[in-house]
C-alpha cells in the first residue's frame, strides 16, 4: 500500500463482546489492552499505530456490543465512533463458533454502507468443537474480504494486513416488508443533514427508537423534523402488536439464520479429551474433591450442633465421614452419567459445574478458600512481613535481620551460613543521613519520622504492605477472569443483586472492586442503565473494601479475634444490602435484564495473566504511590502547622461523644480520606497506644474500622467517582456517605455497649 493511501485512513476493530478484538489490536500495533474471558473487558477506545502497514495507519479498538442498536453506554462507544468519523475501514471480528451473531452486526455494517474486512477468529475452537464454515461460500455471498484467524496463537493476521486496503461494503441488504420499507423511505426524505453513513442504516435506528441516537440528532435537525419522524414511526407502529425494534431485529435475524446456513459445513470430529486425564478426572479428581466437601461441610455442622449439644467425637467423624461418601458417590456418578451421554470435554463438564445447582456454592467456597490462601495468607502475611520488617526495615530501630533462608524452601539448616544481618534500608538510609544532618533538623523528620515521614511511613507502606497485597489480589482476579468463571458467578449471584436494583453483571465491578475501587468503579460502565450505573458506583464507594483495605483490616481484626472479623464482615455485608435495597427504591429508572452470553470455559493463558497482571499493578502503583506521599506529606505539613489539632477539636465530639473513641484516631480519619487502608494502621496504631500496656480495645477497634470503611475509599476513588458520575452525584453520594458511616458506627457502638 502506498505511503499516501495508508495516511488517510483509520482501521477500526469492531464486534461481539469477548471474540478477541483486544488480542488483534494488540498484535497490530504492539500495545497491550486488557485482555480477559468476559465480555466487556473493553470499556473505552484505545489508539495505536499499526505495525505491519507503513507505520501510519491508526488502529482503534472498541467495547464489544451485540448491535449497532445500543443497549449500555459502552455499546454505544463503538457505534457513535462509525457514525462520527471519516474514512474508516473496519475490521469485524466474529466469534467463529457464532458466526449467526456476528452476522448481525455484519447487515447493519451492510446498511451503514461501511466498507469491512471479517475476520472468523478463534478459529481452534469452531474445529475443536466439530464444527466448519465454508470461507469461499461466505466470501462469496458476502464480498468482501473474509480471514479466518486464531488470534491467541498469531494465526491470520498478516492475512489480515494484506486485506485491510481491500475492505468492501458487504452485499447484504436485508427486506423488512412493505410497511416498513416505506417507513424507512419516508424517513430517508425528511433527514436533511449531512450524515457520514447511508441515511437507510440511520433510518432503520430511528425506527427502532433509539433514543442515544435521536439524542444526537436533536442539534442537527430542527424540533418539527423530530417530531414528523415521530408521527411516522407512530404510524408505521399502528401495523404491528410488537414494538418495531422487535419486528426488525426478528427479520435481521431470519436473514442471518438463512445466511448461516449455506455457509456452515456439516460436523465433523470433535476433539476429545485424552482418556488419561479423563480418567484423572473421573475416578480421581471428583470423588476425592466432592468427598472433601461434603466432609468439611459436616464436620462445620456438627461442631456448631456440638456447641450446642454434647456429641461424642467418634460420632461427629462417623457423620462427617458419611457425609462425605454421599457426596462423593452422588457426584461423582451425575458428572459421569451426564458426560457419558453429551461427551462433553473435561472443560465443558467444569464449565457446567461451576453452574450447577448444588455444586456451584461448595465450588465458590473452594474458590474464595484458594484466594484466601493467596492474597490472604501469602501475599499479605509472608511477603508483607518479608518486605517491610525484612526489606524497609525501620529507620531508627533495627529490624532484626534479613533472613534469606526464611524464605527459600528445604534450606532452613543452612541457616547460619546464610544469615545477613541486614537491618532493612530505611535504617541504613536513616544512618546515612544522620551522618549530614542531625535527627532533630525537620528534613530529616520529612523523609523518615516515624509518624509521618515521606520514606519511612509513604513509600515504605505504599511498596511493603499495599503492592504485594494488591499485586496477589490481581493475580488471582486475572485468572477467575481467563478461565470464565466470572460470568458463571455472575449467573449465580444474579437473583441476590436484583434486589439492590442491579443484576448478575455486576458482579464484574464489584469483585474486581475487592482489587481495587477506582479501577471497578471505571468499568461500571458495562451496566446497561443510568440507574444500575449509580447504584453500583455508591455501593463501590460505601462498602465494597479494596484489597489493601481489606488487608489491613483482616490483619489487626484476626489479631484480636476471628470473630471481631466475622461481625465485620456481617456488618458491611448488611450494609450493601440495605443500601442498595433502599437506592433501588428510591432512584428513578427501571432496571435492566440479565442477558450475558456465559464465554466457554478455558485453560487460562499464564502469559496472558502475567502481562495483565503487570498492567494492572503498574496503573496502580501510578496512581497510588503519589497519592500515598501527598497524603504523608498533607499529614506532614498538618501536624507541624498544628491544624491536625485544630481540626481534632472539631471533631471531638463527634468522635469522643458518639463513636466513644480517643480524640488520637481523628488524624486516621484525615487519612483515612487519603486511603482508606492507610488510616485504617494510623487508627490501629492509635488505639494501640492508648491501650498502653491493658491492650486495644476491641470494639473501638470494630466502631472505627466500620466506619472507615463505610467512608469513601480514598482520593482516587473519589476523583474516579466525579468523573463517571459528575461533579453532582459524586458530591451527593459524598454528603450521603460521610454522615451515613458516621451514624452506623455510633449506632453499632450502642449496640455493642450493651454487651
Ligand atoms: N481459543 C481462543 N481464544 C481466543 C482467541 N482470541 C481471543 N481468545 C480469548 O478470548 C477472550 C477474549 O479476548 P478479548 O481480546 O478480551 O476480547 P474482546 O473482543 O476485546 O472483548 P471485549 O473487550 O469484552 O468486547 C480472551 O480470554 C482471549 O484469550 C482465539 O483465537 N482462540
Ligand atoms: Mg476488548
Amino acid at each position: 500500500m502506498s505511503q499516501k493511501a495508508a495516511d488517510i485512513y483509520k482501521v477500526a476493530l469492531v464486534g461481539n463482546p469477548n471474540v478477541g478484538k483486544s488480542v488483534i489490536f494488540g498484535l497490530l500495533t504492539g500495545k497491550y489492552v486488557t485482555v480477559s474471558n468476559y465480555p466487556g473487558t473493553t470499556v473505552e477506545v484505545s489508539k495505536g499505530i499499526c505495525k505491519g502497514l507503513d507505520g501510519s495507519v491508526e488502529i482503534v479498538d472498541t467495547p464489544g456490543a451485540n448491535s449497532l442498536i445500543p443497549l449500555s453506554e459502552d455499546e454505544r462507544v463503538a457505534r457513535d465512533m462509525l457514525l462520527e468519523e471519516y474514512d474508516k475501514h473496519i475490521v469485524q471480528v466474529m466469534d467463529a463458533k457464532n458466526l449467526r451473531r456476528g452476522l448481525l452486526i455484519t447487515t447493519q455494517i451492510a446498511e451503514m454502507g461501511l466498507p469491512v474486512v471479517l475476520v472468523l477468529n478463534m478459529w481452534d475452537e469452531l474445529l475443536d468443537r466439530g464444527m466448519n464454515i465454508d470461507i469461499a461460500a461466505l466470501q462469496k455471498i458476502v464480498n468482501v474480504p473474509v480471514i479466518k484467524a486464531i488470534a491467541t496463537h498469531r494465526t491470520g493476521v498478516s492475512a489480515l494486513l494484506g486485506a485491510i486496503p481491500s475492505a468492501k461494503v458487504p452485499n447484504l441488504s436485508i427486506d423488512y416488508g412493505i410497511l416498513i420499507e416505506e417507513g424507512i423511505l419516508k424517513i430517508e426524505k425528511v433527514l436533511t443533514m449531512d450524515a457520514r453513513i447511508n441515511k437507510r442504516a440511520l433510518a432503520i435506528m430511528l425506527l427502532s427508537r433509539d433514543e442515544a441516537l435521536e439524542d444526537n440528532l436533536r442539534d442537527k435537525l430542527t424540533h418539527e423534523i423530530l417530531m414528523e419522524i415521530q408521527g411516522i414511526r407512530d404510524d408505521v407502529q399502528k401495523h404491528f402488536s410488537n414494538p418495531l425494534s422487535y419486528v426488525i431485529n426478528i427479520k435481521r435475524v431470519s436473514f442471518v439464520d438463512k445466511l448461516t446456513k449455506k455457509v456452515s459445513i456439516a460436523h465433523i470430529q470433535k476433539k476429545e479429551t485424552h482418556p488419561l486425564i479423563r480418567g484423572v478426572f473421573f475416578y480421581f479428581l471428583v470423588p476425592l474433591v466432592s468427598f472433601l466437601v461434603g466432609y468439611r461441610l459436616m464436620a462445620l455442622l456438627m461442631y456448631l450442633i456440638s456447641a450446642g449439644f454434647q456429641t461424642s467425637d467418634v460420632f461427629s467423624l462417623a457423620v462427617s465421614l458419611i457425609a462425605g461418601g454421599i457426596s462423593a458417590s452422588y457426584f461423582s456418578s451425575s458428572v459421569y452419567l451426564k458426560n457419558r451421554k453429551a461427551k462433553l470435554t473435561v472443560s465443558e463438564i467444569l464449565g457446567s459445574i461451576t453452574m450447577h445447582p448444588l455444586a456451584a456454592f461448595p465450588i465458590l467456597i473452594i474458590i474464595l478458600w484458594i484466594v484466601y490462601k493467596l492474597v490472604g495468607e501469602f501475599g499479605a502475611g509472608t511477603c508483607v512481613d518479608f518486605f517491610e520488617n525484612k526489606i524497609f526495615g525501620n529507620s531508627l530501630n533495627p529490624s532484626g535481620g534479613f533472613d534469606i533462608a526464611l524464605y527459600i524452601p528445604f534450606v532452613r539448616k543452612s541457616y547460619h551460613i546464610l544469615h545477613v544481618d541486614f537491618q532493612g534500608f530505611n535504617y541504613y538510609l536513616g544512618l546515612l543521613t544522620q551522618k549530614v544532618i542531625s535527627k532533630d533538623n525537620i528534613i530529616f523528620e520529612l523523609f523518615f519520622n516515624e509518624q509521618s515521614g515521606l520514606i519511612q511511613v509513604g513509600l515504605t507502606y505504599a511498596i511493603a504492605i499495599v503492592f504485594p497485597i494488591v499485586g496477589f489480589f490481581f493475580l488471582a482476579f486475572g485468572i477467575m477472569e481467563d478461565s470464565g468463571y466470572l460470568p458463571r458467578l455472575a449467573v449465580m449471584v444474579d437473583k441476590v443483586f436484583k434486589q439492590i436494583g442491579l443484576n448478575g453483571k455486576a458482579i464484574l465491578p464489584m469483585v474486581l472492586g475487592l482489587g481495587c475501587d477506582t479501577m471497578a468503579t471505571l468499568t461500571t460502565r458495562i451496566l446497561n442503565t443510568k440507574k444500575e450505573r449509580i447504584i453500583a458506583t455508591l455501593l463501590l464507594a460505601l462498602a465494597i473494601p479494596c484489597s489493601a483495605q481489606l488487608g489491613v483490616i483482616a490483619g489487626v481484626l484476626g489479631r484480636i479475634s476471628g470473630i471481631y472479623f466475622a461481625i465485620y464482615a456481617f456488618i458491611i455485608c448488611t450494609q450493601l444490602l440495605f443500601v442498595g435495597y433502599l437506592s433501588s427504591k428510591v432512584l428513578p429508572g427501571d432496571p435492566s435484564d440479565f442477558l450475558m452470553e456465559i464465554p466457554p470455559f478455558r485453560m487460562p493463558k499464564l502469559s496472558n495473566i502475567f502481562i495483565k497482571t503487570f498492567y494492572r499493578v503498574h496503573w496502580f502503583l501510578k496512581e497510588a504511590v503519589p497519592l500515598f506521599m501527598i497524603g504523608t506529606l498533607a499529614l506532614f505539613i498538618a501536624t507541624k502547622l498544628g491544624v491536625l489539632s485544630f481540626v481534632e477539636k472539631m471533631g471531638a465530639p463527634v468522635i469522643k461523644n458518639f463513636l466513644g473513641l480517643p480524640i488520637e484516631t481523628t488524624h486516621g480519619f484525615i487519612l483515612g480520606f487519603l486511603r482508606r487502608d492507610y488510616g485504617a494502621v494510623s487508627i490501629f496504631d492509635a488505639l494501640q497506644e492508648k491501650g498502653g500496656n491493658a491492650g486495644i480495645d476491641p470494639k473501638q477497634l470494630l466502631v472505627s474500622l466500620v466506619v472507615i470503611t463505610l467512608f469513601i475509599p480514598c482520593l482516587a476513588n473519589f476523583f474516579v467517582m466525579i468523573k463517571e458520575q459528575g461533579t453532582k452525584n459524586a458530591f451527593l453520594m459524598f454528603a450521603f456517605i460521610l454522615p451515613y458511616s458516621i451514624l452506623i458506627g455510633g449506632i453499632l457502638r450502642i449496640i455493642l455497649q450493651q454487651f
